[in-house]
């Protein structure tokens, strides 16, 4: 499925120029979030793939962003609601990524699943609670992540896939590994079981264009451009909060060591004094 079939550009829906296609309002409304984002993931991830133990904290928050989602798609394709059948038209099980997210962390983890399976982080555990209601009060909104959070790897994703296969410093530090183990155990995220992923993501963005167009309100459209950005916001904010954790992390290693070793130093000091205080002494009592 989804081979190779060389869509002509003129049969691909929705156009590039359809404004009003929902995918295409919801990336004219972002793009400026969607520029914040790109610069600040660019520059973190420069930092990430030269150590894996912030990589891993990385895919960690996508891991339970997309397991909230998937929950709540999951629910959604069973129910028997006005969306259901809209949800089960767009739906490709290909696309779905918690699977893959943790097959990646615990090759990162060493295959310690209770370091990652459940958020620690005030903001992640914010955000998936926010999923879980947002799209079980309104199923419709769950459009904005199957287009943000899915269509994000086909474009940033395959960048980013292509600089983790070419770093050499992620894998060596995982014991025993060899670099065929890495790719194949530690790069999930960005590989889809299809033929052809250019295929893949064609279909799903004409499905998705096909079941919403004439389907949804314009309300239920307005809300949705205003749930993506809402989404961008915290993909954004949630990596901003893994580097002041980390920065927190550091800045407590430090003030634990001063604290502990600080009484050698206080002791090395003690001692310096009394060695200048009997220097002093001794040399007056023989003057
Ligand atoms: C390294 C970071 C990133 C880079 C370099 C990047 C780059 C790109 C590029 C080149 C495109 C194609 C633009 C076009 O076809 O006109 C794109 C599209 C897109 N990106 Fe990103 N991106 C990054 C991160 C993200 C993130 C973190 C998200 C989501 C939170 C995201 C969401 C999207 C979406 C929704 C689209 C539209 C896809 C479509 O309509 O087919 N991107 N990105």
């Amino acid at each position: 499925m989804y081979a190779n079939t060389q869509i002509n550009q003129q049969e691909i829906i929705p156009a590039k120029n359809d404004i009003g296609a929902l995918a295409n309002r919801i990336n004219m409304e972002t793009r400026s979030l969607h520029n914040n984002v790109d610069k600040l993931v660019t520059l973190k991830f420069a930092i990430a793939i030269k150590n894996y133990k912030i990589y891993r904290q990385g895919i960690q928050m996508f891991y339970h962003i997309f397991k909230a989602v998937e929950i709540a798609l999951d629910r959604e394709l069973k129910s028997n609601n006005k969306y259901t059948e809209m949800f089960q038209n767009i739906y490709k099980p290909e696309m779905l990524r918690t699977e893959k997210l943790f097959t990646d962390l615990m090759y990162y983890y060493h295959d310690k699943s209770e370091h990652f399976e459940n958020p620690i982080l005030k903001g992640q555990i914010e955000f998936t609670d926010y999923i879980k209601k947002s799209t079980s009060d309104h199923p419709y909104l769950l459009l904005a992540y199957m287009h943000v959070l899915y269509l994000a790897l086909f474009a940033g994703g395959r960048i980013m896939s292509s600089q983790v296969a070419k770093s050499l410093s992620l894998y060596p530090k995982i014991e025993n590994n060899s670099y065929e183990e890495f790719i194949n155990q530690g790069t999930n995220f960005y590989k889809f079981d299809v033929e052809d992923m250019e295929t893949l993501r064609i279909v799903y963005k004409r499905d998705y264009e096909l079941q919403t167009r004439n389907f949804l309100s314009e309300e239920e459209k307005i809300e949705i451009i205003n749930e993506s950005k809402y989404i961008f916001q915290k993909v954004t904010d949630g990596i901003k909060e893994i580097e002041n954790h980390n920065l927190e992390t550091i800045n407590g290693t430090f003030t634990y060591h001063l604290i502990t070793k600080g009484y050698y130093i206080l002791l090395a000091l003690l001692t310096l004094l009394i060695c200048f205080i009997l220097k002093v002494v001794i040399s007056r009592f023989f003057h």
